[in-house]
């Protein structure tokens, strides 16, 4: 039968009329659309299982069957049912859905060309599989079909093998779900095309998956298609999502690939020679960690390789803290180790690059071989940018204290929580360093040079230089607490933000000191000179200008240092999030909204603590109740902070719903707060506060710069508050998906699957 007549016959004989039909293009052959508009996971279509061509439906059509896999009895039938010479299939069982299947697979690769050597190696081992497949079908043949001997031909064998592995999906047949026998062909589902991310159509659970066991029914469970999770509309293509796989494994299954976002390299032909020393090897083979060993561009090497490198490098006196480190009891095996396996994966780095380049210098007629090579240029250069800013830099140091380090290594049982030791790196020193000496100076400036007992009506300017001082403390805390943590958002959030938001705070505070101090105008100066209310010689204006300008102009200094090193610290880092959650993309993700809340929580404090502090200096009434209301708020805000760290931390649902909760009170108290400093009326019968004083006109001009910087901190902190009740929803909705876990475990790197395993091919 023509191939384009298929359809038709297809659907009459399925007795069945889908909101779906197929569209051909030249790029990825036929594929499926909708017919109409869909809502979300809606019912497309059922496949009853007697349409289902696999072992149950299939087996009591051949004697022995049971001798056969699935793979091989599914491959025999369509071997037998080709429909040849433009003929419908004669086949009485599947006839229709045969005719619909492809006529060939010119171009799926069979035979190596110019491939990596690793897709070679997998394609070698495809074509084992098929030739084992053969051998196994024709032995059966010759043993109970022998009137069918003629008709296995090769060729149509491999159309029939390809058409298997290509379409197959799993499908719960056996009383085992690892069973390789799980897997059937499914009519119009497997017009599907496959797309790596976004809403894809799923499969409702079949009644023998949800128990776990075998099928009851003879011929199995029907399969249920769903539309994607998203409204569909007429026209638009209807894709599946054949498993989380690297183009290697698409080209060599399935025959074409796709743009990776996050390519990786198989690197077993390198790294295995390096195994001279077969004990070594040996290790590795009884310890499960023998081969697929990869490179990829996020987070640039694989647990396994990483595994496999350590033993390689280590000495005979290590290997037992490299079983530790496999069973989890230790992060590594030991600084060195880690420099010294790091240097390795450069290399390999090199060699990827290099033979990838020259494979895409040369012509290369098929643009798949050209993605795959590109892949591996990719995963490879972004491998080595990693491993080169973490390692190779510190690779020296760690080297020189190799010979000092090992004795002690040796000796102590120790885990290693962090990736390297804190502030054992040359940028995680220079970092601290400049926080440090900026805070140092500043303080100094702060609290030594300026002298402001004199002043002491004025509150708004011992209010700045406390908040200063608060805020450079805070700030030294920030940047020692991100360092341990390894945490890069914290670290993003001190420099760009804070550490910007202090030198402009430090810059208007040299205008705000001169309208606070200087209240008197020239004329009356220069009749009667006042130190503290004139300008000019003599004045304390003129004593803490100087002081007032260098102060911005270090923190500038300091910023730029800090950007500097901020981005050296983000790739070192890099490593440490990868040996806390491993690899698993969902997993990082996790993590980063983990760190998110974690960071804002500490902002949070600060803005609390810096309102709190201006209120109770400049503006509440010492022996108010409102004072003694805002004294007590501070412990309650504290006690509120540490649970929903503990909260979030721990993953406790019941304490961080009440820190939520507690969020929203907070985030009213602070709406009312700056609802009150927006109001230009004075506010004697605030429920809360009473902010009159600061409204006052006697006393209007010693608040004015506390009005606007109340004003600006407590904006800031409802808006933090109002974030960290978002994301702490965010990561309330990630509580037990695996997080804690990976974070407890550490170093297990058990990759989580992401995308449903589909599609046939192993
Ligand atoms: C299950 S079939 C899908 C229907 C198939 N396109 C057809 O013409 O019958 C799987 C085959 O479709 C093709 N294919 C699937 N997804 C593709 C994609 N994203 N890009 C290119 N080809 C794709 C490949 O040839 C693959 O072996």
């Amino acid at each position: 039968m023509a191939n384009s007549a298929y359809w038709p016959a297809l659907v009459n004989w399925l007795q069945i009329d889908p909101s779906v039909i197929t569209r051909e293009s030249a790029a990825a052959g036929r594929y499926l659309c909708a017919t109409t508009d869909i809502a979300p996971s809606t019912v497309l279509f059922t496949i009853p299982a007697r349409f289902l061509l696999n072992s149950r439906s299939l087996g009591s059509h051949y004697p022995n069957s049971a001798q056969l896999s699935a793979v091989q009895l599914m491959s025999l039938h369509l071997c037998l049912c080709k429909p040849l010479g433009g003929a419908p299939s004669r086949d009485s069982l599947f006839g229709p859905y045969i005719d619909s299947l492809p006529t060939e697979f010119d171009h799926h690769p069979w035979e190596p060309t110019s491939e990596p050597p690793s897709v070679v190696k997998a394609m070698q081992e495809l074509r084992a599989r098929y030739d084992e497949d053969l051998a196994a079908v024709r032995t059966y043949v010759q043993n109970n079909l022998q009137d069918r001997t003629s008709a296995l031909n090769a060729d149509i064998f491999k159309w029939a093998w390809l058409n298997v592995n290509t379409r197959g999906i799993y499908h719960r047949l056996k009383k085992n779900r690892s069973d390789p026998d799980n897997l059937t062909m499914c009519p119009i589902l497997d017009f599907a095309n496959h797309q790596p991310q976004g809403p894809t159509m799923s499969l409702r659970t079949t009644q023998a998956e949800k128990t776990n066991t075998a099928p009851i029914a003879r011929l199995g469970d029907p399969i249920t298609v769903l539309s994607p999770p998203i409204h569909v509309k007429a026209g638009d293509e209807l894709f599946l999502t054949y498993g989380a796989h690297p183009n290697s494994k698409l080209y060599v299954e399935y025959g074409f690939c796709v743009h990776q976002e996050c390519p990786e390299v198989d690197v077993q032909d390198i790294v295995e020679p390096m195994f001279v020393d077969d004990a070594k090897r040996r290790v590795l083979v009884d310890s499960g960690y023998w081969g697929d060993w990869k490179l990829d561009a996020s987070p640039a090497v694989s647990y396994r390789l990483v595994v496999a490198l350590s033993a390689l490098v280590a000495s005979q006196e290590e290997m037992p803290l490299w079983k530790d480190m496999i069973t989890g009891e230790r992060e590594m095996v030991s600084t060195a180790n880690e420099a010294a396996w790091k240097q390795i994966v450069q290399m390999i780095c090199r060699k990827v690059i290099e033979r990838a380049e020259a494979a895409l210098s040369s012509a290369n007629a098929d643009r798949r071989v050209e993605i795959l090579w590109r892949d591996e240029l990719c995963a490879a250069q972004e491998c080595m940018r990693v491993v080169s800013l973490s390692g190779a830099r510190r690779g020296a140091d760690a080297e020189a204290r190799v010979s000092r380090r090992r004795c002690s290594a040796l000796t102590t049982n120790s885990v290693n929580m962090a990736v390297e030791p804190l502030l054992s790196t040359r940028t995680q020193r220079a970092f601290i360093l400049t926080v440090t000496l900026q805070a140092i100076i500043v303080l100094t400036m702060v609290e030594v040079r300026v002298d402001f007992s004199s002043t002491s009506s004025y509150k708004t300017l011992p209010c700045y230089l406390a908040l200063f001082a608060f805020a450079e403390i805070f700030e030294l805390f920030m940047a020692f607490d991100a360092l341990r943590l390894r945490n890069t958002i914290q670290l993003m959030g001190i420099l760009p933000v804070f550490h910007m938001a202090l030198i402009v705070f430090a810059a208007i505070q040299i205008k705000e000191t001169k309208d606070a101090l200087v209240s008197k105008s020239a004329a009356e100066c220069a009749a009667h000179f006042d130190m503290i209310r004139c300008d000019g010689s003599g004045s304390l204006y003129e004593s803490v200008q100087p002081f007032l300008i260098v102060v911005p102009c270090i923190i500038a200094a300091a910023w730029l240092a800090m950007m500097f090193f901020v981005k050296e610290l983000y790739s070192e880092f890099g490593w440490a999030i990868f040996h806390v959650v491993g690899a698993n993309p969902k997993m990082k993700k996790m993590y980063q909204w983990y760190q998110i809340l974690l960071c804002l929580l500490k902002f949070d404090f600060f803005f609390f603590v810096a309102v709190t502090m201006q209120l109770l200096i400049v503006v509440l009434v010492r022996n108010s109740a409102e004072f003694g209301v805002t004294i007590a708020a501070i412990p309650v805000v504290l006690v509120l902070l540490a649970l929903a760290v503990l909260a979030v931390q721990r993953e406790i649902k019941w304490l961080m719903s009440i820190a939520l909760v507690m969020m929203l009170a907070a985030l009213s108290y602070f709406r009312k707060l700056f609802v009150s400093l927006g109001n230009p009326h004075p506010f004697n019968d605030h429920p809360v506060f009473k902010l009159v004083r600061i409204y006052e006109p006697s006393t209007a001009s010693q608040y004015a710069t506390t009005r606007a910087s109340l004003t600006i901190f407590t904006i800031v902190a409802f808006l933090l508050l109002f974030s960290t009740f978002a994301v702490g929803l965010r990561c309330f909705a990630d509580f037990d998906r695996g997080l804690r876990e990976a974070k407890v475990n550490g170093g297990s790197y058990t990759p989580v699957p992401t995308k449903l395993e589909l599609f046939g091919g192993n």
